[in-house]
């Protein structure tokens, strides 16, 4: 029936101000309503309906998607949205489209690597769209490494130009989001040669398509490469292949800012780390951890109201069946991913934080945080996304057969999202850039240079490496100075084992390839500290609103815990725990679940978001799901006649031979 909410109920169970809820997980009441806003504004607007989206061809798909970014781009215009709007927009309209890489790379990397003229120039013409850029580094050959790129740019001081070009197959660009169809411009990156002499990866301003008839430019070879993972899902993105046949470019489409070439060929470095090349992938790193507090929100925001909904076994004397959201195998699954959303929305705050922090400091030609900005986006990108990936699936197996639908929107939800596991850094890579910084960290614990930020707790090294978990019952482990220390001995002791097992090796790079799976390990421990502590420092702040701060509590509690039981191997390996106070912290997580069960949709409620955006039928707002999956089954294409295309063809025969088959 329409209008009726079946989860009334549940909501009414509630123990805590939902609105206020809804405030802190925006970040503010001005992102709250900001959110709010521009959320309905998507949702009530028939241009931006996702309606059959997974069943379109790719060509018809993707012209789908152009007419909804130029749509998106009309109504920013008269609406005359602020940028902050216009992104929020952008978010809520919920297709993978070449805007985000026009402005979430294209941009950046002109904004963080170009000089101020080179600013003045191109940022114009890009924020008004008359340009549209991607960021095209990798190829074909080398994406991870990325100082083993190939494409070249070799200065010819006779005309004051640099020639691009793609001197092998492997060095053809291959993924760049935006370049396949769309793109007029790129900023690519190539080897730097002038005077004879390569002085490695830099990025290059360079025109690929007219933009007149928006034909390729004479020397550039450009095209999609082809359909990716799921239906719909990111192949509404034209991911792109690139080749250079020596492209001229003048010499000041050179991004600038990190080092310079002069008009006689001269290559001038300035005083500005070459790390700051690779600043447009911290900036996404750091985007990429808000968001996957995103995808894993709707995920489980889906599966818990369906679970809620759904029932099965238990029922007595002809009584409702149990709701499968009471099983305690179901919460065990669900819940911690729940605490998981919460954990990485407020650990993504504290990295926005940080990294405009380290941006000012920059400015300021300080660089002493960068090592540590550069761990924390690239351990906490890659411990997200991971736990996302996974989380969303698990949440379509929290949803039993119905979750494998489409219409469920887990399937597309988990399409999309799964390579940032990959895209921005593959995530065992990115770990092993922490397990590099950690390294560094112990090995200079000797030299009185006193650790600061994420890797303090490193200069209590001494305490940490003898301390012992002084949990005595289950409730101790409610208190954060037991599990800070917890975790903080676990990472420290991981690190050290590392470091003592490295030092056996008399060539350091050889033991670090040797170890890399025990150093990707301690890299997962640090990561989950940080992720551990930002969640306890955030409930240290006030914050209002009835139960609130009780139900973060639990939340809290519930992702600690939860990791400590998962990773009990290390606790105890490590000997900070006995395996009575690992028994004590699961007895412990038990007792929260039971705390947040009469919350939990009360809880994914705070996320505030619109069916629209979920796009789930197991996900709705009224739980109105049988009605609405039985209503969806009919719309399949399939189902447009009840004999179906290729019956005559195919079915007939068949059935004809039995009947023959039959006589005889
Ligand atoms: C709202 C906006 C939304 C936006 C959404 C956009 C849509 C998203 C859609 C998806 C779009 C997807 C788009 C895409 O996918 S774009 C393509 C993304 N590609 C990658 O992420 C490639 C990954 N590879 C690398 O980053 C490098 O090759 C690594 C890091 C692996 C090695 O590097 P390298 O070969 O150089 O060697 P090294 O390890 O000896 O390191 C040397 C030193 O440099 C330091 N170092 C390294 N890296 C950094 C750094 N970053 N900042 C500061 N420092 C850094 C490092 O600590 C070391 O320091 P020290 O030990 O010497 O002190
Ligand atoms: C959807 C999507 C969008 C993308 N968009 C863009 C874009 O807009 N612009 C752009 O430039 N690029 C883009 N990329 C490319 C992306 O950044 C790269 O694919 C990514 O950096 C991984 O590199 P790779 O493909 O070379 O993986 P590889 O490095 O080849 O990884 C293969 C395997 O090798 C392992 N491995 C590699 N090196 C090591 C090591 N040192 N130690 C241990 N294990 C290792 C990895 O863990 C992985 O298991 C996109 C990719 C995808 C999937």
């Amino acid at each position: 029936m329409e209008g009726v909410d079946y989860l009334a109920d549940e909501r009414k169970k509630a123990e805590f101000d939902v609105n206020e809820m809804k405030i802190v997980w925006a970040g503010s009441r001005h992102n709250f309503e900001l959110s709010d806003r521009i959320s309905k504004l998507v949702a009530n607007d028939p241009g931006f309906s996702k309606e059959g989206r997974t069943m379109l061809p790719r060509k018809e798909l993707f012209k789908n998607t152009l007419r909804k970014a130029t749509y998106a781009w009309k109504r920013i215009i008269e609406l005359r949205l602020s940028e902050e709007e216009a992104a929020k927009l952008r978010h809520f309209v919920d297709e993978p489209a070449f805007t985000d890489l026009h402005w979430g790379m294209f941009i950046p990397a002109i904004k963080g690597q170009g000089t101020d003229e080179q600013q003045k120039k191109w940022l114009p013409l890009a924020y008004k769209m008359q340009i549209i850029g991607c960021y095209a580094q990798t190829e074909l050959g080398h994406g991870s490494n990325v100082q083993g790129l190939e494409t070249t740019a070799t200065f010819d001081p006779q005309t004051d130009e640099f020639v691009i070009h793609s001197p092998t197959l492997t060095s053809s660009k291959w993924w760049p989001g935006g370049l396949g169809k769309v793109s007029t411009h790129a900023v690519v990156y190539a080897r730097l040669i002038t005077n004879g002499k390569d002085y490695g990866i830099n990025g290059f301003i360079v025109q690929l398509r007219s933009l007149e008839d928006h034909k390729p430019l004479p020397g550039v070879t450009v095209g999609d490469i082809g359909l990716k993972f799921g239906n719909g899902a990111y192949n509404t993105m034209d991911n792109g292949v690139l080749r250079f046949d020596h492209v001229r470019i003048p010499r000041d489409q050179m991004l600038m800012r990190v080092s310079q070439v002069t008009r006689e060929g001269k290559y001038v470095q300035s005083d500005v780390p070459r790390q700051l090349l690779y600043g447009t992938m911290v900036y996404v790193r750091q985007t990429i951890v808000s968001d996957a507090s995103n995808a894993l929100s709707r995920a489980v925001c889906i599966a818990t109201r369906y679970s809620a909904v759904r029932r099965q076994f238990g029922s007595q004397n002809g009584g409702q069946e149990i709701q499968v959201i009471d099983y305690k195998t179901q919460q065990n699954r669900l819940f911690p991913l729940l605490a998981s959303a919460y954990a990485f929305r407020f650990v993504g705050e504290w990295l926005k934080w940080l990294y405009t922090d380290v941006t000012q400091r920059l400015q300021a030609n300080d660089f002493s945080t960068l090592p540590e900005a550069h761990a924390c986006t690239a351990g906490l990108k890659s411990l997200t996304t991971t736990a996302t990936a996974d989380g969303i699936e698990e949440c379509r197996k929290l949803c039993g057969g119905h979750g494998y639908l489409c219409s469920s929107g887990l399937p597309e939800l988990f399409a999309v999202y799964v390579p940032a596991c990959t895209y921005e850094g593959d995530n065992t890579v990115l770990l092993l850039q922490v397990a590099r910084f950690l390294m560094k960290t112990v090995s200079q614990l000797g030299s009185g240079k006193k650790p600061v930020g994420t890797i303090a707790y490193m200069g209590r090294i001494e305490h940490l490496m003898q301390c012992r978990s002084d949990v005595k019952q289950a409730k101790d482990w409610l208190k954060p100075s037991a599990v800070v220390e917890a975790f903080e001995a676990r990472a420290a002791r991981m690190s050290v084992a590392c470091a003592q097992n490295l030092s056996k090796f008399d060539n350091p790079e050889e033991g670090f390839a040797e170890l890399a799976a025990d150093l990707a390990e301690a890299a997962v421990a640090h990561c989950q500290l940080i992720v551990v502590s930002k969640f306890i420092e955030k409930l240290q702040q006030d914050i209002p609103g009835e139960g609130v701060k009780q139900q973060l509590e639990v939340l809290c509690g519930i992702y600690y815990l939860f990791l400590l039981h998962k990773h009990q191997g290390d606790f105890l390996g490590t000997g900070y725990i006995t395996s009575k106070q690992a028994s004590l912290a699961n007895d412990q997580l038990r007792a929260l679940y039971s705390q947040l069960r009469p919350n939990a949709i009360s809880l994914v409620d705070a996320f505030n978001y619109t069916d629209h955006f979920l796009d789930s039928i197991l996900g709705r707002y009224d739980g109105n799901v049988y009605p609405k999956l039985y209503e969806a089954a009919w719309k399949d294409p399939l189902n447009q006649s009840d004999i179906a295309d290729g019956f005559h063809e195919y079915i007939r025969p068949l059935l004809k031979q039995q009947l023959r088959t039959a006589r005889l």
